[in-house]
């Protein structure tokens, strides 16, 4: 069963702002990453999720609980770090610890304790006092102090220092491993590489592609780059070659391609009738895919915008 459902959920702010029909759903352990540019509407799916805001069609589930009408209930399964913090300035590190503990009813502090040793955490000074990544940090404590199995992470490492990030992205490996289910909205591609089995692309308030980390990273078909030593040699390639050649480059001699890894040795054949500088293939990562979809008006030279890199 799902551990997250968000069916056909819609929230209309007008003037094309809002969430629209957005659908995904999300298995017990599995880490699925959201990603899409500013405004997007990531920030409205989670909160939907949190049940803070009623939405105008659809519904959304946690552990089969309809979010907006369990919310309380809702708040006792789920770890949520939320983008924007607000905490109560007045209060000490500990003291909030304190209040949240009493909030959750835990008497064990020892999963607080860990978590302070892990973020290297210091809770002894006021929070009005705090820098940001100290604020980001005693976030992350109280919300996942009660252990929860649904972690629901929006921009999770913004204002950590790196050395910081890389030890979120290792706790994110460890509750998965512990069977937590995460859904961690993100703009920091190394950090959804790190972590994600599932990622959706939102934008404009729709979601527009769903993908498999594994897809991108097994993806059989490659773009290279390939130089000839001269433009008689481009063009003697050209003119025979039985390939599909998107970009084209006669200034520098250079072609761009798509290939699969069982049509290599055809390349081969073609290649070995010309003379050729260089062949190098050009990286693939998810950052590529999802700036496609960022501005899919970017600009783009000599038909780039055809090589798809084998992502269907
Ligand atoms: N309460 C609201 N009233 C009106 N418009 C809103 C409201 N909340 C969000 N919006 C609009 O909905 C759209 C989606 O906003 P949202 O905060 O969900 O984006 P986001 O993907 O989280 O962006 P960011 O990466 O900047 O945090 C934006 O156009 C925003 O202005």
């Amino acid at each position: 069963m799902s551990v997250i459902e968000v069916k056909h959920v819609t929230k209309d702010y007008g003037q094309g702002r809002g969430i629209f029909d957005v659908s995904f759903e999300i298995k017990k352990g599995e880490v699925f990453g959201f990603l899409g540019p500013n405004g997007a509407g990531k920030t409205t799916t989670i909160r939907h999720l949190m049940g803070f805001i009623q939405p105008d069609e659809g519904e959304l589930y946690i552990n089969g609980k309809d979010t907006w009408k369990s919310t309380a209930l809702i708040k006792h399964d789920v770890g949520y770090l939320p983008g924007e913090l607000a905490f109560p300035d007045y209060m000490t590190g500990d003291q909030f610890i304190e209040f949240m503990a009493e909030e959750r009813h835990i008497s064990d502090m020892s999963r607080t304790e860990e978590l302070k040793k892990l973020f290297e955490l210091d809770t002894s000074e006021e929070i009005k006092e705090m820098s940001l990544g100290d604020k980001r940090k005693l976030a992350v404590v109280t919300a996942f102090m009660h252990n929860p199995n649904v972690l629901i992470l929006d921009e999770p490492t913004s204002g950590l220092d790196p050395v910081m990030q890389e030890r979120f992205i290792e706790f994110i490996l460890n509750e998965k491993a512990d069977g937590k289910t995460i859904l961690l909205s993100s703009h920091i591609f190394s950090e959804v590489d790190a972590t994600c089995d599932r990622i959706a692309i939102i934008k404009d308030g729709m979601v527009v592609s769903m993908i498999e980390a594994d897809q991108l990273k097994r993806n059989t078909h490659k773009a290279f780059k390939i130089e000839f030593s001269s433009f008689e040699d481009y063009e003697k390639f050209l003119g025979k070659t039985a390939f599909a050649i998107p970009v084209k480059r006669p200034n520098q001699n250079q072609v761009k391609m798509n290939l699969t890894d069982e049509k290599m040795q055809q390349l081969f054949t073609e290649l070995s009738e010309v003379n050729v500088n260089f062949i190098s293939e050009i990286k693939f990562t998810l950052e590529d895919y999802f700036m496609d979809f960022y501005d899919r008006k970017k600009s783009v030279s000599d038909g780039e915008e055809n090589l798809q890199y084998g992502i269907y």
